[in-house]
């Protein structure tokens, strides 16, 4: 090996583990992963770095598992500001008796602004690099996003009824295009279509809503099949399932994201199966609300592909994809009666190249290869609680919990060191939080 042979590199992150998820199901001892500008140069064992790699900077990480960032690909992020205000309550009473009186009165760009950026900081110490967002204002949440460095998917929203965001769907869908219009050839921002849920749009503007979509190329984000009772209330109304009536009006296709999917049928699998639609997965949302149950095990065995979503911390409460991770793969099983059922690493593809697939960004984002972007993060695993390492992947899946990042790259820009967040004042964000928190306590005691 000669001098010219070595190659120049921004950083240099030495793990005692890697995850790679492509391939898949393989996790690598002593490995070490090149960044030059945003993209991975190279991922290798740490001999072959010594010799071909000169780095400006070195980070060792012995006793961490390293791996993509993770992608949670549904959430309403200024919900945030909603958490534990109203628990132990089934979906339809938790929105029309709290959260939607509650957005109501306190909705605005700031509101939005602040409940947004605690999202953020959750979501990166936590290890998410990308996100879904699905709420008002999207065009705050798109330049917060991208202020902070981190990828969002935002879809702008759209009722049939007037919000503080717009009077009704025409405006939603003018205001939603010009948005789409404004972000679309941004590299961390992807604009996209959020009609809330078949019992909130009427036909004409989710019509309208699959031509933008076509026109765009923008995906479409939509609740479905949450509960029973909007399956069964559907079919009354309509003598349609949701599924069904999504399907005869255009709205499902590879570029559709259903979020929830539970009280599923052979006609709905099929449905999504030949449309190429594809499943967002919110175990913990769909628990706590009692809104059902996903049969992600017949999704994955009908070849649908599946990520996975924390909702809101209004109905989670955290915004931990480590945590939905575990709950997702014992949930699994128990639904498909089958212990074998989503195992450590399927989960983890879910969070991570299934999301990057779902944003139509699988050639770039998901996994640790030479030439995708650098969106990476650490996890240590020395706690008591995390030895022994017997397989890593097991322990992020079955044992770990999010706060046990220690780093994250985003665009080969550091988020996270050492647990701490580099681009946003933690400290003043919490003033503003407690600011909101001290306005929602006093309206709901008056
Ligand atoms: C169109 S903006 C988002 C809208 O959705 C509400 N919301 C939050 N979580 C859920 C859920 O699990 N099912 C249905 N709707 C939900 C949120 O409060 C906003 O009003
Ligand atoms: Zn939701």
């Amino acid at each position: 090996m000669t001098a010219d042979t070595i190659t120049a590199a921004d950083i240099r992150i030495n793990a005692r583990w890697l995850i790679p998820m492509e391939p898949a199901n393989v996790v690598l001892d002593h490995q070490a992963v090149l960044v030059q500008g945003e993209r991975i140069a190279a991922v290798v064992s740490q001999e072959e770095a010594d010799a071909r790699f000169r780095a400006r900077e070195t980070i060792d990480l012995h006793d961490h598992v390293i791996l993509p960032g993770l992608i949670n690909m549904h959430g309403h992020a200024a919900m945030s500001l909603f958490r534990g205000m109203a628990d132990d309550l089934p979906l339809m009473a938790w929105l029309n008796d709290h959260i939607w009186p509650a957005e109501g009165a306190f909705v605005s760009e700031t509101f939005v602004a602040d409940g947004t950026q605690l999202a953020m900081a959750e979501m990166l110490r936590t290890g998410t690099t990308t996100f879904s967002d699905m709420y008002f204002f999207p065009e705050i949440v798109a330049q917060l996003a991208r202020d902070a460095g981190m990828r969002a998917q935002v879809c702008f929203p759209l009722l049939d009824f007037p919000t503080p965001w717009g009077s009704g769907p025409d405006e939603y869908l003018s205001k939603g295009e010009e948005f789409i219009r404004q972000w679309q050839d941004d590299p961390f921002i992807m604009p996209a279509i959020g009609p809330h849920a078949p019992y909130t749009v009427s036909d004409g503007p989710l019509k309208k809503a699959a031509a933008l979509s076509q026109s765009t190329g923008a995906a479409i984000q939509i609740h479905l099949h949450e509960t029973a009772s909007e399956v069964a209330d559907a079919v009354e109304k309509t003598g349609l399932r949701p599924t069904a009536r999504m399907a005869e009006l255009g709205v499902l296709g590879p570029a559709t994201q259903c979020v929830h999917m539970t009280e599923v049928d052979d006609s709905d699998i099929q449905l999504l199966q030949a449309s190429g639609a594809r499943v967002i997965h919110c175990p913990e949302s769909n628990l706590k609300l009692a809104s059902g149950l996903s049969p992600v095990q017949k999704f994955l065995e009908a070849g649908i592909t599946v990520a996975i979503g924390t909702d809101g911390a209004a109905s989670n409460n955290d915004l931990d994809l480590f945590g939905e991770l575990g709950t997702a793969a014992m949930l699994a099983k128990v639904v498909a009666a089958d212990a074998s059922a989503l195992s450590a690493h399927e989960a983890l593809a879910m969070a991570t190249i299934k999301g990057a697939q779902v944003l139509g960004r699988g050639h770039e984002l998901g996994s640790l290869e030479a030439g995708k972007l650098a969106d990476i993060i650490a996890v240590d695993l020395s706690d008591p609680f995390l030895q022994p390492v017997y397989d890593a992947a097991s322990h992020l899946v079955y044992s770990n919990h999010g706060r046990q990042v220690t780093h994250s790259w985003i665009n080969g820009v550091p988020q996270v060191q050492e647990g701490k967040l580099t681009r946003i004042d933690v400290p003043d964000l919490m003033l503003r939080v407690q600011g909101w928190a001290d306005r929602i306590r006093e309206q709901q005691s008056s």
